[in-house]
Parts: structure tokens; sequence; C-alpha cells
């Protein structure tokens, strides 16, 4: 078998007195799209960081396709590309030539024609030539993205990519990662719109205060809880209440279903105990609730 792209064992870190990575054990495969999903402070940075050898771990070992990130560091980080959070960038550079100083520090020399190939993909081949304080915020973000990929590392990390993108360049973006993971590339994803996650990742982890709370297939993960919803609103939300749903706000109330089946006889009970509906909808299951679920769980 071969080694997983990513090996990460009772990974331990603490800031002070936040206790930022509790004890994390996690594999990714190699080919896999896979998702690191949490709420703020969960943990999500730290980890990458401590991948990208950024941060030192305080206990615990973590792989970079078989290479530890500390005793073998220069070859782990070869194979990582990290796509980080934070717009930093020296203003004065060009985007090329902040390209080639990034090929530089893995001592790639001419490597015009990948980067060519690599801005063209990104649509930034038009500001090659632009002074990186010369572009918008969502260009930024995808020169971040060429950067980390001058290596052609075999395992990509993308740390919220897509925070404060527009749809189109989101867009683009997806498409882009999406072939980089058709042609083999291991891709690990944070993000905190889950619509893109539920989409995009064939696995997900969730972490909660430095800990995997739920660690499983996005189809499992979507049909471990209730995969259907009914929501109603009554004339008298209280009996909805009485029945076992969920209640929220507006006069709201949510009944988790398994299956549609379950529609009709739920609907004769509202009836029965005296509730009349005044708006229905009905829902599938998304990742959004089951994040909400396993957080509130957890
Ligand atoms: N350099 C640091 N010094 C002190 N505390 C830190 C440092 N970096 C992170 N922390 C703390 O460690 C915890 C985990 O932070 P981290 O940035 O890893 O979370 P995250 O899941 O990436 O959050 P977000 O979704 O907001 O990016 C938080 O409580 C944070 O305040």
């Amino acid at each position: 078998m071969s080694l997983p792209a990513i090996r990460i064992a009772s990974v331990t870190k603490r800031y002070g007195s936040v206790q930022a990575l509790a004890g994390v054990d996690l594999e990714v495969d190699r080919g896999e799209f896979f998702g690191l999903l949490g709420p703020n402070g969960a943990g999500k940075t730290t980890l990458i960081s401590s991948l990208s050898g950024l941060v030192r771990a305080d206990s615990g070992t973590l792989e970079v396709m078989g290479h530890d990130v500390v005793s073998d560091y220069r070859n782990a980080r070869r194979k990582l590309g990290v796509v980080p959070q934070e717009l930093v960038f020296d203003p004065f550079f060009t985007v090329r030539e902040l390209l080639r100083i990034q090929s530089g520090y893995f001592g790639i020399r001419h490597n015009d024609d990948w980067i060519d190939e690599i801005l063209a993909s990104l649509d930034l081949t038009a500001k090659a030539s632009a002074n990186m304080r010369m572009l918008s915020g969502g260009m930024k973000r995808r020169v971040l993205v060429a950067q980390a990929l001058v290596h052609r590392p075999p395992v990509i990390v993308l740390d919220e990519p897509t925070a404060g993108v527009d749809v189109e360049l989101r867009q683009g973006l997806w498409q882009f990662i999406r072939k980089l993971n058709r042609d083999g590339h291991t891709i690990v994803l944070t993000t905190h719109y889950l619509e893109e996650a539920e989409a995009l990742c064939g696995r997900i982890a969730m972490l909660k205060a430095g800990r995997v709370v739920a660690l499983d297939t996005t189809d499992n993960l979507l049909q471990r809880f209730a995969t259907h919803s009914l929501r109603v609103r009554l004339d008298r939300p209280e009996i909805a209440g009485r029945l076992g749903a969920t209640l929220a706000e507006g006069g709201w109330a949510e009944f988790a279903l398994d299956t549609y089946d379950e529609v009709e006889p739920t609907l004769a009970r509202l009836r029965e105990a005296g509730g009349r509906i005044v708006e229905m909808q009905l829902g599938e299951a998304d990742l959004e609730r089951v994040f909400v679920e396993v957080m509130h769980h957890a």
C-alpha cells in the first residue's frame, strides 16, 4: 500500500493557555479532495501551519508523502503547496517576479514555462508584469494560489481560498482546483462556505477546540443525520414543539425526517393536535445542518 499523502498522529499545540490542537489524528490518502472544517478558532490554520513548518507542534508527528515535517523538512516542504489565508506580499514585486522568487526558494530555475501555464490557468496572464500593490484582493488571492503551485507539489492545502472572492472568480478557482485534483493532486481545503465543501470534498474532518469531532465521507455525514426536513409555520407553533419539532424564529417549526414517507403521518399528527399550517417547506439535509448538529453535540 502506498503511503498516505498526509499523516497526522497525536498532534498537540498550545499557545499559552490556549490548547489550539489537543491530539489530532488524521490521514489523507493520495488523490483525495479532503475538507477540513470547523468554527473560528477550532485549530485549522494551526494544523496547516504545523504541516508546512511555520508552526512547530508540541508533540505528535506530521508527514507529507511519507516525509516527516521536522526531521525531513526539506522533502516534506517540497511535496506541499500551501495557499495561506492571509494576503501578505511584498508590494513592489511584479507577479512574475514573485513567482520566480518563490521558484528560487525551492531551487528551481528556468521555471517560466510552468509559471506561464499557471498564470494562464488562473487568468492572470495579463497581470504578469503588474506590481502586486496594483492588484485587487481577488487577484492577489489568485497569485497566492499560483505561488503555492510553482514547485508542482503533489499535495495542495488551501486555507479559506475563497474568503472575500467574488462568485465568478470562486467558480473559476474551483474549476482549476478540481482539474488539479483530477490530474492526481491531493487537495485539502478549509472553508466556511459549507456548500462549497459539500460540492467538492469526498471526505471531511470537522474540528472543534483542537480535536477531530467528525471524520467521514461527505455522503455518510449527510446520511448520518436526518436526511430530510419538514418545516411548517403554524398559527400555534407550540403544538409542533410538543410533537418533537425544533422551534425556530417567526413561528417556524422543523421536523427531522428520515424519509419523505414520514411527511403524511407528521402532518396528520399536527392536524389531530389542532395545529393549522400557514406555510410549509420540505428540505434536504445539507452540510450546514450536519455541521451545526456535530458542533452542538461534540
Ligand atoms: N500565534 C498565536 N498565538 C496565540 N494564540 C494563537 C496563535 N495562533 C492561533 N492561536 C489560537 O489558537 C486557536 C486556534 O486558532 P486557529 O487560527 O488555528 O483556528 P482556525 O480554525 O484556523 O480559525 P479560523 O476559522 O478563524 O481561521 C485560537 O484560539 C487562536 O486564538
